[in-house]
C-alpha cells in the first residue's frame, strides 16, 4: 500500500516535470529562433542604405502584399529614389526614379545581368518544363537562348511576322463584330483579346493558329498561364521568403504550382510533338521553334528549346492581353481620345478601308503616342522582372554587393515628376512634345524586354484597326485608374476588372466586305 502511494506520487511529479519542460521548450525554442533570425536578418541588410526596417521573420512583407509598386513609390519620398526593403530576411534594392534607373541599370548592364531564383517558381513550378528566358539566372545556356530569341525577335524577323499580325488582328475585328452583333449587344472583349494574343504566340512559335475561343485548348492554356503568372508574383508567395512555410504538408501554394506545371507540360509536349511531326513530313509552316531547331550554328538542347517555347508563349500573353484590356477600358470612357485618334488615322486610311494597311510600320504619330501612353500609364509589369547582381555595384558611394536582388519600379519611374510635370494625367500628346523621354515599361539594360519591337508593332496594328473599325461605347461603370482599377493587386501583372462594352461599326458594310474579301499580306 505505502509503496504504491509513493510510486503514484513519484510518477505524478515526473509527468508534471515532463509537461513543464515541454511547455518551456514550446516557448523557448521559437523565441530563440526568432531572436537568432532577427540577428541574421539585421546582418543581411546592406550597410548605409536606407529603408524601412520591417518586422522579425517577415521583414516588410506585410506592408507590400497589395499594390507593392505604389507602396515602393511612396517610400521613395521618405528614403530617397534608391533604398532597401527586406522580404523575409532577403534585402532587396528598389530603384524608383528615372535618373537612378538610368545610372544603375545603364552603367552596370553586365553586373545586373542575372535573375534571382524563387522557391515557388523555380523549384516547384519549373522543375520539369524549365524556366523562361525572363526568369533564368545568367549562364552560358541563357546566353544561347537569348541569342536564339534575339534573332527571332529583331526588326527583320518582326517584318516576316506581319502576315500573322494581319490575320490575327483581322480576326479580332471579326470577333468583335460577330459576338457584339454589329454593336447592338454589349460584350466582354477579354476572350477576344486573349484569343488574339494566344493565337499570335502559337503561330509565331509553332506555326499553328487558335482560331476560336471555343477551343478546349484555348481555355486550358489561358487558365494555366494565368495561374502561372500568379506564381511569378514577387510578393504573392510567402514561402519564397519564409522557408519555414515550405515544411507545411498542406501547403496549397506548392500543390497548385505542381498541378499547373503538370498541366502545362501536357500542352507543351503536344505542341512540340505536332511540330516535330510536321517537320518530319515536310508540312510545317515557318515559325520560331522550327527556325531555332534548324539553326546549326546555335545548337540548343531539348530543355533550351522548351525554354524558348515557354518564353514566346508567356512573354506576350498576359502583357499584351492586359495592356489591350486597360486601353479599351480607357477608350470607352474617353470619346475625345477616340475622336483625335480617328482623325489622325484618317489622314492615311478612310472608314471605307477599316482594316487600314498592315504593312504600315507606325507612320501615324498620334497612334504611336497613344500606344506609348497606354504602356506608360498602365505599366502592366509594374516591377518589371527582378534582377540579381553578378558583381558588386557602387551607387552614390554605397556598395551594393554581388548577389543582391534589385527591383526596377517601372511604375514609379514612369510616374517620375522630374521627367513629367503631369505624370498622373493620361495624355498621349506628351510623347509628341517629348519624343525622347524615357519609358520604363519594357525594363532597361542588359535584360530589357526582347519582344518590345514585336509588341509595339502588334499594339499599333490593333489600335489602328480597332479605332478605325469601331466606335467604342461604355456600357459598365469601369474603373480604369491603374491603381484603384487593378483587379488583382497582388499579381505580377496589373489587370483591370472584366467589363462590357459595345463595339459599333463605323462603316458596317465596308467592315464586312474587308473581312470577307481579306487576303493576308505576304
Ligand atoms: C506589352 C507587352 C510587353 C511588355 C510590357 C513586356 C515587358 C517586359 C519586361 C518589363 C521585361 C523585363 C525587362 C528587364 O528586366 O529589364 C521583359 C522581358 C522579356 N520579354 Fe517582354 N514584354 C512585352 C511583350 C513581350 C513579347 C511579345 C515578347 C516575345 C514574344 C517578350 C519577350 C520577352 C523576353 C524574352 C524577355 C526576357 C529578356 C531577358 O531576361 O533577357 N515580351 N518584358
Amino acid at each position: 500500500m505505502t509503496i504504491s502511494v509513493v510510486t503514484h506520487v513519484f510518477q505524478g511529479r515526473l509527468w508534471d516535470g515532463i509537461i513543464a519542460q515541454f511547455a518551456l521548450g514550446l516557448i523557448l525554442i521559437p523565441t530563440v529562433y526568432v531572436v537568432y533570425n532577427e540577428v541574421v536578418r539585421r546582418n543581411a541588410r546592406i550597410p548605409a542604405l536606407k529603408g524601412p526596417s520591417g518586422l522579425p521573420l517577415i521583414g516588410n512583407l506585410h506592408q507590400i502584399r497589395t499594390n507593392a509598386a505604389e507602396q515602393y513609390r511612396r517610400w521613395a519620398k521618405s528614403y530617397g529614389g534608391v533604398y532597401q526593403i527586406q522580404l523575409g530576411n532577403i534585402p532587396i534594392v528598389v530603384v524608383n526614379t528615372a535618373a537612378a534607373a538610368k545610372t544603375i541599370f545603364g552603367q552596370n548592364a553586365q553586373s545586373l545581368s542575372s535573375r534571382p531564383e524563387f522557391y515557388t517558381f523555380h523549384k516547384v513550378l519549373s522543375d520539369t518544363a524549365g524556366t523562361t528566358i525572363g526568369t533564368s539566372p545568367y549562364s552560358d545556356s541563357l546566353k544561347r537562348r537569348r541569342k536564339g530569341a534575339a534573332s527571332a525577335l529583331n526588326r527583320p524577323s518582326v517584318q516576316t511576322y506581319v502576315s500573322h499580325l494581319d490575320v490575327e488582328t483581322r480576326d479580332f475585328c471579326k470577333e468583335l463584330l460577330t459576338y457584339g452583333q454589329a454593336g447592338t449587344v454589349a460584350v466582354d472583349p477579354m476572350p477576344m483579346i486573349q484569343r488574339l494574343s494566344l493565337s499570335l504566340a502559337l503561330t509565331l512559335n509553332w506555326g499553328v493558329r487558335m482560331d476560336s475561343q471555343d477551343d478546349k485548348l484555348f481555355h486550358e492554356i489561358t487558365h494555366v498561364e494565368e495561374e502561372v503568372s500568379r506564381f511569378r508574383s514577387t510578393t504573392g508567395n510567402l514561402q519564397d521568403y519564409i522557408p519555414l512555410l515550405r515544411l507545411n504538408p498542406f501547403n496549397v501554394g506548392s500543390a497548385k504550382a505542381r498541378e499547373m506545371r503538370d498541366r502545362r507540360d501536357v500542352y507543351l509536349k503536344a505542341l512540340n510533338q505536332g511540330l516535330d511531326e510536321r517537320m518530319a513530313n515536310g508540312t510545317h509552316k515557318p515559325c520560331i521553334q522550327a527556325n531555332v531547331i534548324m539553326d546549326k550554328e546555335n545548337k540548343l538542347s531539348h530543355e533550351e528549346l522548351t525554354s524558348i517555347s515557354l518564353t514566346m508563349l508567356s512573354g506576350g500573353l498576359d502583357t499584351i492581353t492586359t495592356l489591350v484590356a486597360w486601353s479599351i477600358a480607357m477608350l470607352v470612357q474617353r470619346p475625345d481620345i477616340q475622336k483625335t485618334a480617328l482623325t489622325a488615322i484618317q489622314e492615311y486610311f478612310g472608314t471605307e478601308a477599316p482594316l487600314c494597311d498592315p504593312l504600315d510600320d507606325q507612320k501615324c504619330t498620334y497612334i504611336v503616342a497613344l500606344v506609348r501612353e497606354c504602356l506608360r500609364y498602365y505599366t502592366v509589369l509594374r516591377l518589371a522582372l527582378p534582377r540579381a547582381s553578378v558583381k558588386d555595384i557602387t551607387y552614390d558611394g554605397i556598395l551594393i554587393p554581388k548577389g543582391t536582388v534589385v527591383f526596377l519600379n517601372a511604375w514609379a519611374c514612369n510616374m517620375d515628376s522630374e521627367v513629367w510635370e503631369d505624370p498622373e494625367t493620361f495624355r498621349p500628346e506628351r510623347w509628341i512634345e517629348q519624343p525622347d523621354a524615357p519609358m520604363f515599361t519594357y525594363g532597361l539594360g542588359y535584360r530589357m524586354c526582347a519582344g518590345s519591337l514585336l509588341a509595339n508593332r502588334e499594339l499599333y496594328l490593333i489600335f489602328i484597326r480597332l479605332i478605325n473599325s469601331f466606335e467604342l461605347v461604355k456600357c459598365d461603370e469601369i474603373d480604369h485608374h491603374p491603381l484603384t482599377g487593378n483587379s488583382d493587386p497582388t499579381s505580377l501583372v496589373a489587370m483591370p476588372h472584366r467589363y462590357l462594352a459595345k463595339f459599333i461599326p463605323r462603316n458596317e458594310k465596308a467592315l464586312r466586305e474587308s473581312i470577307q474579301n481579306f487576303v493576308a499580306v505576304e
